[in-house]
């Protein structure tokens, strides 16, 4: 049992609350930055990148977050339209804010880096005037992710969500996507993380996420099963550690915990596997599965996504996870 609720009755799945961003990712693997000259555009955005996936894999699905009002707001808007996600609750800033700009480096399969230009963004001017009770209310599921709290007015937006979700019984998964470009201090990081945190009914966040929300209570470094205890004495009914290539563990509040391994891949990058993880495992427990296989299917979505160029184009459909599932074999990793 994984312990979520998700009222059939609902016209969408899961909306996700947050940035609405371009990837710029470099051609030429294989070298720093510094000697990179051309870069392919995606749309981006971990949330972005999620929302995408779910969607791909036939979710109804839905976003709220603000555009820049220039070209690169429109190709984001013309996307989302194009993947069938309901974009009517994303709206254009009106004030010059830009579009957040993500410029990755492969230097090798292991050696990724990204540089975020993140400075006057137009997802950060989300504001609660933007945020629409009813079209919360019409969802199944929200999805905030962390680096949306990072700055007013965006901050206090998502808290809005957050309160009419509860308001309206709609299961919130919180991806906790800590981004330390958007942040200034470590403890207002977690200040602001512990407060979402205790609102969410599944966390999914890696070790060093959580560790970084716990070294402001000096729990930091606490175990896996430590971490996810501390949760359940909230709202939570779920907690998701990442261990990268060592793969996952899940608690649930009733006690049970699941390890998954790692499906091989052909690493060409190493971002996007949180973000293709969160969509599968979403969609996943959604459909009615265990959380064992939400988490397979989380780490078989992840392997197909580092093994391509993109994040959010990379995200595969469901016949395309499905028969990579019938086509690979899961290696029991297992996680520390
Ligand atoms: N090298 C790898 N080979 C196969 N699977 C991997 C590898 N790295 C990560 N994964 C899968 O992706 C999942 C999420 O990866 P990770 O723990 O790095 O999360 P993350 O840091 O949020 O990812 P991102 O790099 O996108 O931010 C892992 O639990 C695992 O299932
Ligand atoms: O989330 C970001 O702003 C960066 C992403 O767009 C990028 O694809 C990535 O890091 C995925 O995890």
């Amino acid at each position: 049992m994984n312990g979520l609720q998700f009222d059939p009755d609902r016209r969408l799945d899961v909306v996700a609350v947050g940035r609405l961003c371009i990837d710029l990712n470099a051609n030429e693997t294989g070298r720093p930055m510094e000697e990179t000259m051309t870069f392919t555009k995606y749309v981006g955005g971990s949330p972005a990148n999620i929302i995408i996936g779910a969607a791909r894999l036939g979710m109804r699905t839905g976003f709220i977050g603000k555009l820049a009002d220039d070209q690169m707001g429109r190709f984001i808007r013309s996307y989302l339209r194009k993947d069938g996600i309901d974009d009517s609750q994303v709206c254009v800033d009106r004030t010059g804010a830009v579009t957040g700009l993500a410029f990755t480096e492969i230097k090798s399969p292991q050696e990724c880096s990204i540089l975020m230009y993140r400075d006057h963004v137009a997802d950060l001017l989300l504001n609660t005037e933007e945020i629409s009770e009813a079209y919360i209310a019409s969802s199944k599921a929200l999805l905030i992710s962390g680096t949306a709290l990072a700055q007013s007015p965006s901050r206090e937006a998502v808290f809005l969500a957050l309160e009419f979700a509860r308001k309206h019984n709609v299961t919130v998964f919180f991806d906790l996507d800590y981004r330390p470009y958007t942040w200034t201090s470590a403890a207002e990081t977690a200040v602001y993380y512990n407060l979402a945190a205790e609102k969410s009914h599944c966390i999914i966040g890696t070790r060093e996420e959580f560790d970084m929300m716990e070294n402001l209570y000096n729990l930091a470094g606490a175990d896996d099963q430590a971490t996810a205890a501390r949760w359940f004495s909230h709202q939570a009914e779920l907690v998701v550690i990442k261990h990268g290539g060592s793969g996952s563990i899940g608690y649930t509040a009733d006690g049970q915990s699941h390890r998954s391994g790692i499906f091989p891949a052909k690493v060409l990058k190493t971002f996007g596997a949180g973000d293709s993880y969160a969509s599968a495992f979403i969609h996943s427990l959604m459909s009615g599965h265990s959380v064992s296989e939400a988490m397979r299917r989380g780490s078989a979505s992840a392997s197909i996504v580092i093994s391509r160029h993109s994040c959010s184009d990379a995200m595969p459909t469901l016949e395309e996870l499905e028969e990579f599932l019938r086509t690979n074999e899961e290696v029991t990793a297992g996680a520390q």
